[in-house]
């Protein structure tokens, strides 16, 4: 796929691309990269690459393509550091979980003659670091790209077909539409994971060893999500704030319908949505991990607050 393949950050991500690139024999040399030796030195023992320098400036000599893995908040002194040493034709691509504020880090630190190619591989886990990753990571999930306008059609070809080398299904949309799609789907689901272990903590009624004695299946489930980086999560709602708030708008008007209903004895009402959910989960686990990218325009159509006004 690639002659020389350089990799910035080598955690989860950065690892997971190491491992699969090396297994599947997608890259001729891999170059490793990352801000701290103590984190290279790891990799290096974990054999994720061919060749291991904190000099990012350095890494990038001669690479076909680079791939930043690294916080969304690092991204615009990645791309400071390296733009200047990319050679013409290079493709520069990156794997966060936000994409407009990305584009803007990093777009006017990047060179004419490269090819920049944003992307967000939409898996992942709640381990961080090099020894989290697995070759196996990205096998049928969706990568998402953003290319800007008038970016090279071969050079998007290019990291698309990498991309689905890798077990990825590959859609491309704006950074825009990304973001609000993402907010909903993935960053709002985190913030409530946080806030709810955070309120069960907080509880002065309930100690923290009933929290966990008795914890059923989801409130299991949320601390799992609340386990995630702190790092790359801050830096998530730092650099998607407005998607993250207009959907936050919405999913709290919903819980207000929800908290009425409740409140109200509504049990139609509940069991009408609740019904309508399970049927949406049902879809996902039929078809939509292996058919069509979800469409949030459509689900958007009868959110629960629609629902419980209706009863
Ligand atoms: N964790 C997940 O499930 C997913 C994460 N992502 C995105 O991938 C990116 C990387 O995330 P992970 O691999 O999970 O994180 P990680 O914490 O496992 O690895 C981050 C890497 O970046 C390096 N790094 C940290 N700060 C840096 C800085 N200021 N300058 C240069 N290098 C720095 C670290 O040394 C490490 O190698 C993030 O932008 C995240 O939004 C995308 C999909 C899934
Ligand atoms: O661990 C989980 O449940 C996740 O949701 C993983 C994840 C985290 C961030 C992303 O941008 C994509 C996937």
């Amino acid at each position: 796929m690639f002659g020389r393949l350089t990799l910035i950050g080598i955690g989860l991500i950065g690892g997971s691309i190491a491992r699969v690139a090396r297994r599947d024999g997608l890259a001729g040399e891999i170059v490793v990269s990352t801000r701290r030796q103590e984190t290279l030195d790891r990799a290096a023992e974990l054999g994720l690459g061919d060749r291991y320098t904190t000099d990012m400036a350095a890494a990038v000599e001669g690479a076909d393509c680079v791939i930043v893995s690294v916080p969304v908040g690092a991204s615009e002194a990645v791309a400071q550091a390296i733009g200047p040493h990319l050679k013409p034709g290079a493709i520069v691509s990156d794997v966060g979980s936000v994409k407009a504020d990305v584009v803007r880090q990093m777009a006017p630190h990047l060179p004419a003659h490269a090819h920049f190619v944003p992307a967000h591989p939409v898996a992942g886990t709640e381990h961080s670091g090099p020894d989290a990753g697995f070759a196996e990571l990205f096998h049928n999930r969706w990568c998402i790209l953003t290319p800007p306008p008038g970016t090279d059609p071969a050079a998007v070809e290019h990291l698309a077909a990498f991309w689905r080398a890798t077990g990825s299904k590959v859609e491309t949309m704006t950074p825009e539409h990304h973001d609000m799609v993402l907010a909903i789907t993935s960053h709002i689901p985190h913030l409530i994971a946080y806030n709810i272990v955070g309120t069960a903590a907080h509880l002065e009624q309930v100690t923290a060893s009933e929290v966990i004695k008795f914890s059923a299946g989801g409130f299991r489930d949320f601390t799992r999500i609340a386990a995630s980086d702190p790092t790359m999560w801050r830096d998530v709602f730092l650099h998607n704030k407005e998607a993250v708030i207009e959907m936050l708008g919405r999913f709290i008007e919903d819980l207000f319908a929800l908290q009425r209903a409740v409140r109200f004895s509504d049990g139609d009402a509940l069991f009408e949505l609740f019904t309508k959910t399970r049927a949406i989960r049902r879809g996902i686990i039929d078809v939509g991990q292996d058919t069509a990218a979800p469409d949030f325009g459509r689900a958007s159509a009868g959110g629960p607050a629609e629902i419980l006004a209706k009863g």
